[in-house]
């Protein structure tokens, strides 16, 4: 008997695989326990031999985050409080940076709305209009408004969470799931597990969908990081590929950029922009 399911938890070789008959526990095969361990979120094939289940086959990866280390990552939901910490849009534009460059699809989510006053919401609200409006979704997500809309943004996709500590990230996987426990780097420090904590990340059901209990991108850190194909990938660029004169632009000092073209005519913030040109530079300055 064979099933195709999702892997959700991994406790040494224990597997935990969700399939459309519910969880079940199984080992990988001997060739998969060499090569390419299946890791959280991989889609894989299980058979039953006898009383064990064993994973046959892992299919291919859409995607591999690698802190948590979860594959197939539909979406990140960029967590952004209004206050408590401040909002912060350079702050926003790096974790866009950082999902879009991950090939994961990200979903920005205000969040502590109920804590500033109309005037400051008015204004958070006009910018991130920007941002839908140059293909960002954008919900708004605090204790009053219900969460139907986060709901079915979640019901049967695999979402990791990223955001500031205190941005509100357990809250709302609280008011969805009241089981919900979010794992924190607070918690493990707290617990002296230190940063080579090796405990796995847990896909947890939550709305329909699998959200991991471990918050993604907490190092902001880009210096490592190649950034030769961010303009490709990220969302609020791709109307314009292409469209520059030189095949290699990297918008910054070109003549007859349709980026910074975009940027002029208002269509791509010009705050996201310039966070762009900014990690740029600084990577060119590098070299
Ligand atoms: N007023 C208000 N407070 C909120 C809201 N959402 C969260 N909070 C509060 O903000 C604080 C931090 O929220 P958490 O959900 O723990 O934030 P987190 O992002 O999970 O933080 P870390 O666990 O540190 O990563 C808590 O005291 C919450 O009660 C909101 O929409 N409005
Ligand atoms: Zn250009």
């Amino acid at each position: 008997m064979e099933r195709e399911g999702t892997v959700t938890k991994i406790i040494s070789s224990q597997y935990t695989v969700q399939t459309p008959d519910g969880p079940v526990t199984a080992v990988p095969a001997g060739k998969l326990r060499r090569d390419r361990k299946p890791v959280v979120g991989d889609h894989v094939t299980v058979s039953r031999i006898q009383d064990s289940w064993r994973i046959e086959k892992i299919h291919p990866r859409q995607n591999e985050l690698l802190r948590p280390r979860v594959a197939n990552v539909d979406q990140a939901l960029v967590v952004t409080s209004c206050k408590d910490p401040d909002f912060s849009q350079r702050l926003l534009d790096r974790l866009l940076f950082l999902t879009e460059l991950s090939n994961i699809r990200p979903v920005i989510l205000l969040t502590k709305t109920d804590l500033v006053d109309p005037g400051e919401l008015e204004q958070i609200r006009g910018l991130l209009d920007l941002y839908a409006a140059c293909g960002y979704t954008v919900l708004e997500s605090c204790p009053e408004s219900g969460d139907e809309q986060l709901a079915a943004l979640l019901k049967g996709r695999i979402s990791v969470l990223c955001g500031q500590s205190g941005a509100g990230k357990s809250s709302l996987l609280n008011r969805l799931d009241p089981s919900f426990h979010l794992r924190t780097q607070e918690i493990s420090k707290a617990l002296g597990r230190g940063k080579h904590t090796t405990r796995h990340c847990e896909l947890h059901e939550v709305a329909k969908g699998l959200v991991a209990d471990t918050p993604g991108f907490s190092s902001l850190d880009f210096s490592r990081m190649d950034l030769s194909g961010l303009d490709r990938k990220l969302t609020a660029f791709s109307p314009w590929t292409g469209q520059c004169r030189f095949a290699d632009c990297r918008h910054i000092n070109e003549p007859d950029c349709a980026i910074k073209q975009a940027v002029d005519a208002g269509r791509i913030p010009q705050g996201l922009y310039d966070d762009y040109k900014f990690l740029r530079q600084e990577e060119h300055n590098r070299r």
